[in-house]
């Protein structure tokens, strides 16, 4: 690709950070902070599918979510039942594909089933696909790949790439992490080796298409380097 082609950006990941900081800003409780949240995803979503983007990641649950309060556990699990029970329709007549990364097994039984479904019923479906990090940590991913790979024959990182949960996404080109934290935080550590990292002030319930169109304008003005230095 010459230097004055845009940059295409087929694949981005968003670590949605900053819930709980807009709630306690509004003096309002964490859950509002959630369903704000849960706002932006609708909006970031359909955004993804007009700018024609294959593949959007997003953060959900990470493996240290489990640490927080069980209520707030508890009030997440019913923020994700609600959302596919109501929005991914939506998105399922759109088109788009229902991927999820990390080990959701250890959800309970009603929520493992209910993903399961979301997941057959947009299988087919060939627009944006729509990967959601849940109880995911990179760390616990590439453990399991390699596993995987030394099982199957001598370890390359050929051999452990195709093991891992985003096999079958297009390569990472953008991770984008809201509220100022300027982290990875056990986030797509081996997809992000030649990513570019955009890192935002703006806390994410105040996400907006604007301000993912901002982060690829930004990665269409940068040179990919792809390890060239
Ligand atoms: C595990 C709870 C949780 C939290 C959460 N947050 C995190 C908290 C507040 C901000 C919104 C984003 N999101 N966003 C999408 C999903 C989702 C899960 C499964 C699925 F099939 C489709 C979407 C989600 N799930």
């Amino acid at each position: 690709m010459g230097t004055d082609e845009p940059a295409t950006v087929r694949h981005v990941a968003i670590i949605m950070d900053g819930n709980g900081r807009w709630a306690k800003k509004r003096l309002l409780p964490r859950a509002m902070g959630h369903q704000r949240g849960v706002e932006a995803v609708r909006r970031v979503v359909r955004g993804a599918r007009e700018l024609g983007l294959e593949a959007l990641t997003l953060y959900a649950f990470s493996t240290e979510n489990w640490r927080r309060p069980e209520e707030e556990v508890s009030d997440l699990m019913s923020l994700m039942k609600r959302f596919i029970l109501s929005d991914l329709d939506e998105f399922a007549r759109a088109g788009v594909r229902l991927r999820i990364i990390g080990d959701y097994s250890a959800f309970k039984p009603d929520v493992v089933e209910l993903i399961d479904g979301a997941i057959a019923r947009t299988a087919q479906n060939t627009g944006t696909t729509l990967a959601v990090a849940l109880n995911y940590g990179a760390q616990d991913e590439i453990a399991r790949a390699a596993t995987k790979a030394a099982a199957k024959g001598p370890i390359t990182p050929e051999t452990i790439a195709v093991e891992l949960d985003t096999a079958d996404l297009p390569p990472l080109d953008l991770l984008i992490r809201t509220s100022g934290e300027v982290r990875l935080s056990n986030f797509l550590l081996w997809q992000a080796a030649y990513a570019e990292l955009y890192f935002t002030d703006v806390l994410w319930p105040d996400f907006t298409l604007d301000h993912l169109k901002e982060a690829l304008g930004c990665f269409a003005n940068r040179e990919r380097r792809y390890g060239g230095r």
